[in-house]
C-alpha cells in the first residue's frame, strides 16, 4: 500500500516534517501555500492529510476539491478557519491540539495587559526617537485592580492564575464555568453585565461563535467603567472594531491590546492609529515552546490516524486511542457489516436505528461503533459516507439513533444487535466477534444462525418445507453459480426459515427471478459486502 501523503500549508515548526516521515507518512512542506487559495484548491486533491495554522482558510471550496482528504490537523486551538460541517459531510476528520499553546497565549494576554497599563510600545518608540518624554507616559498599577475574564476555559484559567499571582482580583463570566471550578481557581463567577460594571481590565478567551461575535459591542462598552482597558488575544470578531475605535478616541476605553482582527492578515484596520492601542499580528501562540508543542502533537495525531486509525482530539468524531484501535477494529467491521446487512434489506422510510451492545463490547468505545454501524447502514443509500459523516447524515435524514449497553445475559460473551424501525416493520440483525477476530452473524429477525459474511451473498426467506435446499442448490448449479457456503436457520419446524448463501459469482436479475419462483420462497435479495 502506498504511504499516506500530508500537505503542510502553514508555518509549522519543521519538527512536524520529521515526525510525519518517522511515522511512515510522506509530507510536502509548503508553508506559504495556505495563503494562496487557488493554489491550495489545485493541490489539495493529492493529499490524505492537511496540517494548518490560522493562515490557511479551509473553505467549502477547498473541501470540495479535497477528494482524498481524510484529516485536517490544526496545529493550535481555534478552528474557525475550517468549514467543519463541510468537512464532516465529506467524512474528513478535523482535529486540533487543545493545550499545546494555552500557556503561551495566556502569557501574551498578560504581556498585553502590562503593555496597556504602562504604554510600553509608545514609550519605546518615543525614547528611541530621542524624545525622553518621561512625564507623558504615566501608567497605572495592576495590583489590586479587578480583571474580568470572559471565557474561563484552558487559556482563561491560566490567565486567572497568573493574575491572582500578580495580586489582582479576578471575576469571570463563562456559562460553562461551575461554581466549584471557580472556587478552585480563586475567581468570582459573575454575569456579563456585572463583569462590565466591575472590571478595570477585561480580557477575552472564548472561541468565536454566533453567541460570542461582537460580545464587546458599543452597548457593552457603554456598561463598562470609564478608563477600562481591554485585551483580545482570542479572536477578531469578538470585538466590534469600530465601536472600540470610537471608545478609544473618546477616552471611555483607556487602552486596548489587540492580537487578533476581524480580517487577517490585518494590513489595514480601523483600530490602527487609535490612541493607546497596542497591536500584534496574531502572535498569541508564537513562542518556540508552543510551536514545538503543537507541531509535534498535530503530526503525531495525524500520523496515528492515517496509519492506525487512532483518533485523538477530533472535533467531529469520537476519540479512538492507539491502544484500543486494534481491539476495536474487528467490532468496527462487525458493526459496519450489521449496518450494511440491514441497510441493503431496508427499502422504506427509516424512522429509527437501535443499536444494542451486550457483554464486553458494551465497555468499548460504543460511540465509534455506532458511527461504524450507521456508516454500513447508510452506504447502500449514500455514495460516500464514513464514520465521520454518518451520524450527521443520519440526523439530516431524520433517522433517530438509539444506543443501549448492558452486561452479558445470554449465551454469547458479547454481541451487537442492530434494529431498524421503518414505517412498515422492525428488522433486527445481531452478530459477534469470535476469538479468531472474524465477525459472525448470530441472529436475523430473531432466528438464530451462525454465518460469516462474504463478498457476494443471497439472503433468502422461505417457508420451512422439505425440498427447498435441494431446489436452490440445483438451480444455482445449473446456472454455473458455485456455492461457497450456505447457512440456515428457522424459528420452529415448519415455520419461517432464512438461508444465507455465499456465492462465487454475481447473480443475474433473471436468475433472481427464478429463485423467487421456487416453491415456498418468500423473498430473495442479493447482498454485497
Ligand atoms: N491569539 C492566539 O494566537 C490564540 C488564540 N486562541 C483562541 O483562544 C480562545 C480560547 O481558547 P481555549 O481557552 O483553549 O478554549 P477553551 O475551549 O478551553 O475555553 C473557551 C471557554 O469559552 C467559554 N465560552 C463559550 N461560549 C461563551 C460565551 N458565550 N460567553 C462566555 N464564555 C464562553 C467556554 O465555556 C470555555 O470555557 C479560542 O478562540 C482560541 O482560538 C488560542 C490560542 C492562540
Ligand atoms: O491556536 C489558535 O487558536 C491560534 O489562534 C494560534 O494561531 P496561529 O497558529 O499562530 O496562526
Amino acid at each position: 500500500m502506498s504511504k499516506p501523503r500530508v500537505l503542510i500549508s502553514d508555518a509549522l515548526s519543521e519538527t512536524a516534517v520529521a515526525i510525519f516521515r518517522d511515522r511512515g507518512v510522506e509530507v510536502d512542506f509548503q508553508p506559504a501555500l495556505g495563503k494562496d487559495k487557488d493554489a491550495l484548491i489545485a493541490a489539495i486533491g493529492e493529499y490524505d492529510g492537511l496540517a494548518i495554522r490560522s493562515a490557511t482558510k479551509v473553505t467549502d471550496k477547498v473541501i470540495a476539491a479535497a477528494n482524498k482528504l481524510r484529516v485536517i490537523g490544526r496545529a493550535g486551538i481555534g478552528v474557525d478557519n475550517v468549514d467543519i460541517p463541510a468537512a464532516t459531510a465529506k467524512g474528513i476528520i478535523v482535529m486540533n491540539t487543545p493545550f499545546g499553546n494555552s500557556i503561551t497565549t495566556a502569557e501574551h494576554a498578560i504581556a498585553m495587559m502590562f503593555a496597556c497599563a504602562r504604554q510600553i510600545p509608545k514609550a519605546d518608540a518615543s525614547t528611541q526617537a530621542g524624545k525622553w518624554e518621561k512625564s507623558k507616559f504615566m501608567g497605572v498599577e495592576i495590583t489590586g485592580k479587578t480583571l474580568g475574564i470572559i471565557g474561563c476555559g484552558n487559556i482563561g484559567s491560566v490567565v486567572a492564575r497568573r493574575a491572582l499571582g500578580l495580586s489582582m482580583r479576578v471575576v469571570a463570566y463563562d456559562p460553562f464555568l461551575s461554581e466549584d471550578r471557580a472556587a478552585d481557581l480563586g475567581v468570582e463567577k459573575v454575569e456579563l453585565d456585572e463583569l462590565f460594571r466591575r472590571a478595570d481590565f477585561i480580557t477575552l478567551h472564548t472561541p468565536l461563535t454566533d453567541r460570542t461575535r461582537n460580545i464587546i459591542s458599543a452597548d457593552a462598552i457603554a456598561k463598562m467603567r470609564d478608563g477600562v482597558r481591554i485585551i483580545n488575544c482570542a479572536r477578531g470578531g469578538l470585538i466590534d472594531e469600530q465601536a472600540l475605535r470610537d471608545a478609544l478616541d473618546s477616552g471611555k476605553v483607556a487602552a486596548a491590546g489587540v492580537d487578533v482582527f476581524v480580517q487577517e492578515p490585518a494590513k489595514e484596520n480601523v483600530l490602527f492609529g487609535a490612541p493607546n492601542v497596542v497591536c500584534t499580528p496574531h502572535l498569541g501562540a508564537s513562542t518556540m515552546e508552543a510551536q514545538e508543542n503543537v507541531a509535534l502533537q498535530v503530526a503525531e495525531q495525524m500520523a496515528d490516524y492515517l496509519t492506525t486509525g487512532a483518533v485523538t482530539n477530533a472535533l467531529n468524531m469520537p476519540s479512538i486511542s492507539a491502544e484500543e484501535a486494534p481491539r476495536l477494529t474487528p467490532f468496527v467491521k462487525l458493526a459496519e457489516q450489521l449496518g450494511s446487512f440491514a441497510g441493503q434489506l431496508t427499502e422504506t422510510g427509516v424512522r429509527r436505528v437501535r443499536i444494542e451492545y451486550e457483554g464486553t463490547v458494551a465497555e468499548m468505545n460504543t460511540k465509534a461503533l455506532t458511527s461504524a454501524a450507521l456508516t454500513g447502514f447508510l452506504q447502500p443509500l449514500l455514495q460516500s459516507v464514513n464514520m465521520v459523516s454518518a451520524p450527521a447524515a443520519a440526523k439530516e435524514r431524520g433517522i433517530q439513533v438509539e444506543e443501549t449497553r448492558r452486561e452479558q445475559h445470554g449465551a454469547y460473551e458479547t454481541y451487537i444487535r442492530l434494529t431498524v424501525v421503518t414505517d412498515k416493520q422492525e428488522r433486527s440483525v445481531a452478530g459477534t466477534v469470535f476469538a479468531d477476530g472474524k465477525p459472525r452473524i448470530i441472529q436475523i429477525k430473531g432466528i438464530n444462525m451462525e454465518a460469516e459474511l462474504s463478498e457476494l451473498m443471497l439472503y433468502i426467506t422461505n417457508n420451512d418445507k422439505p425440498g427447498f435446499i435441494g431446489r436452490i442448490g440445483t438451480l444455482l448449479g445449473e446456472n454455473g453459480i458455485n456455492i461457497a457456503r450456505m447457512q440456515f436457520g428457522r424459528d420452529f419446524e415448519g415455520g419461517n426459515a432464512i438461508a444465507l448463501v455465499s456465492v462465487d459469482h454475481k447473480i443475474s436479475p433473471e436468475l433472481m427471478e427464478a429463485i423467487n419462483r421456487i416453491e415456498n420462497v418468500q423473498q430473495v435479495k442479493p447482498l454485497v459486502f
